[in-house]
């Protein structure tokens, strides 16, 4: 078999298939009569969706959106009102969370679930009943099938690390709100399962509403499919200047201080509560019989399964990382332990750092294959040779500048000056103060290689061909765990790929430069 091109595979399925596709059990638990059930229902609570728009429940695929007439930008295709959002500030246990001062996402997944649990005595039965049990992310994936499934990926672990921070969660919020017997609710409605599954629903489907409603679930706007930098419409408010709300936040707690709408009026706690509908916007034009998408951000394949259960082949949005302490393993496999200690003290005193989240430090490769500066510059301080190091740290904070590149720019200056007037072997300035070739010898590109290398053999012995056929040979509705987990592979070890001819094209540019 040749090659297969890198970058590019071809689609399985039709690309309206591939955007809503769900596994069959979902189409069973929400036939078309839902979606009847749910217009009677908009109409009733003054929901508004224009006549141009059709809501389709296709099985076994979800509900997903098309255009029957065609749409231009500025039109208004939807108003919902605020009270017809399902948030902490709405739900019948409104009370009852803001007694137990409960925020965020975590407020949201109760009021899901109580009011899931209030059946069709619910205002949002009809709503609720159009929805999913759960989504189909690694969260509620089983545990064994996530393990395998993800191994070697950006979402290896994490799975795992949610798990136990939501069952903290549960165990420190929801069990004392079950005890306390202030909802009258059965303790299965409020299970650790349940809560899961709510919290899938929230993360795959809420937005910031404004700061009195803080997290919700709007009905109508999240049955938008998502398309990367293709959305025809966003979400938004009225009165909301900064046009900030066009996405489905995420669950986790930085997007609680997020900006949200400037409200008018005052509520009974204080907050001020705004009035006016939330709208949905065309913001590009579509065609009669398109899908008509939103976007939920602009995210890799590791954020878009992990927050909302799909992924999208050849997004440009995905990154790999390389872990710091790849980075030193490597140093070490070459250096003493101690060389790679005090190469990276040296590197941190001159004000670097990599990207960091939870206790992990790592460096970001692009889709195209391009290393983090941050790395370069490790790896350049990492191969120094011992006397110019040695300078170095005498004169480390005079060199550090108003940001990274005049530090580097400092940085290479002087080692370059250091270790040229040792060897008495100036190569002119123009040479000395190319500092973008100068990250690039090739015993930096060397480097590079072996971690790419040293990321891809986390994936397994199989290799990125074995996972492209198999891509190839799987279905997305009946195979989506599969299928998603191969597209995040898939995409992680192309970047690898390129990220690899990255570093050999730099070291063989600058090789044929200066034999
Ligand atoms: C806000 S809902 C969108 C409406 C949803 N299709 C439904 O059936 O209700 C988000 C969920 O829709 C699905 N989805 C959205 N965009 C998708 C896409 N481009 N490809 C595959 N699934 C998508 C995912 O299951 C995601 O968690």
């Amino acid at each position: 078999m040749p090659p297969q091109q890198h970058g590019e595979i071809p689609l399985l399925v039709s690309s309206s298939q591939y955007s809503s596709a769900r596994p069959l059990s979902n189409s069973v638990s929400r036939p078309r009569s839902r979606l009847r059930a749910f217009k009677r229902w908009m109409r009733a609570r003054g929901v508004v969706c224009s006549d141009a728009l059709r809501l389709d429940a296709a099985d076994p695929l979800g509900v997903h959106v098309r255009a029957v007439a065609p749409l231009r930008e500025g039109d208004l295709v939807a108003t919902i009102p605020r009270g017809a959002c399902l948030t902490p500030r709405t739900t019948a246990a409104a009370g009852a969370i803001e007694a137990a001062e409960l925020g965020g996402c975590l407020a949201l997944a109760v009021a899901v679930m109580y009011e899931r649990a209030r059946g069709a005595g619910s205002p949002w039965d009809a709503y609720l009943q159009l929805l999913p049990e759960r989504e189909c992310v690694p969260l509620v994936w089983p545990a064994d099938e996530a393990e395998r499934l993800l191994a070697g990926t950006e979402l290896d672990k994490i799975v795992k690390q949610d798990k136990g921070f939501l069952c903290e969660d549960w165990k420190e919020c929801i069990e004392p709100l079950i005890s306390s017997g202030e909802l009258d609710v059965h303790p299965d409605d409020f299970s650790l399962d349940k809560y899961f599954s709510a919290k899938t629903l929230v993360s795959s489907r809420s937005f910031q509403i404004d700061s009195y409603h803080g997290f919700g679930m709007v009905p109508l706007a999240d049955l938008f499919n998502h398309k990367t930098d293709g959305e025809h419409v966003h979400f938004t408010s009225t009165s909301d200047d900064s046009d900030s709300e066009d996405h489905n936040e995420q669950s986790d707690a930085s997007a609680d201080e997020q900006s949200t709408i400037e409200n008018p009026t005052n509520s009974p706690s204080g907050s001020r509560i705004d009035d006016e509908d939330l709208e949905m916007v065309v913001v590009k034009d579509a065609k009669e019989g398109e899908e008509v998408y939103n976007t939920y951000g602009t995210m890799g394949n590791a954020a878009l399964l992990h927050r909302y259960g799909f992924t999208e082949l050849d997004n440009q949005y995905d990154i790999v990382n390389i872990d710091l302490a790849m980075v030193t393993k490597w140093c070490t496999s070459i250096f003493s332990s101690r060389h790679a200690r005090a190469r990276v003290l040296l590197w941190r005193n001159l004000g670097y750092s990599g990207c960091t989240s939870q206790d992990a430090e790592y460096f970001e490769i692009s889709y195209d294959g391009e290393p983090q500066l941050e790395l370069l510059i490790l790896l350049y301080i990492i191969t120094l040779k011992p006397d110019v190091y040695d300078k170095l740290i005498c004169v480390a904070h005079d060199l550090v500048g108003d940001d990274e590149h005049d530090t580097i720019y400092n940085v290479v200056k002087f080692a370059e000056v250091s270790s040229s007037t040792q060897n008495s072997e100036l190569n002119g300035l123009e040479e000395l103060l190319d500092v973008k070739k100068l990250l690039h010898s090739e015993s930096i590109c060397s480097a590079l290689r072996s971690l790419a290398d040293m990321r891809e053999s986390l994936y397994g012995s199989n290799t990125l061909e074995d996972d492209e056929g198999k891509l190839q040979a799987c279905c997305i509705v009946s195979e989506r765990k599969l299928y998603h987990s191969l597209v995040l592979r898939v995409s992680e070890r192309r970047i690898l790929y390129r990220f690899r001819k990255y570093a050999s094209s730099r070291s063989k540019t600058k090789k044929r430069k200066h034999p």
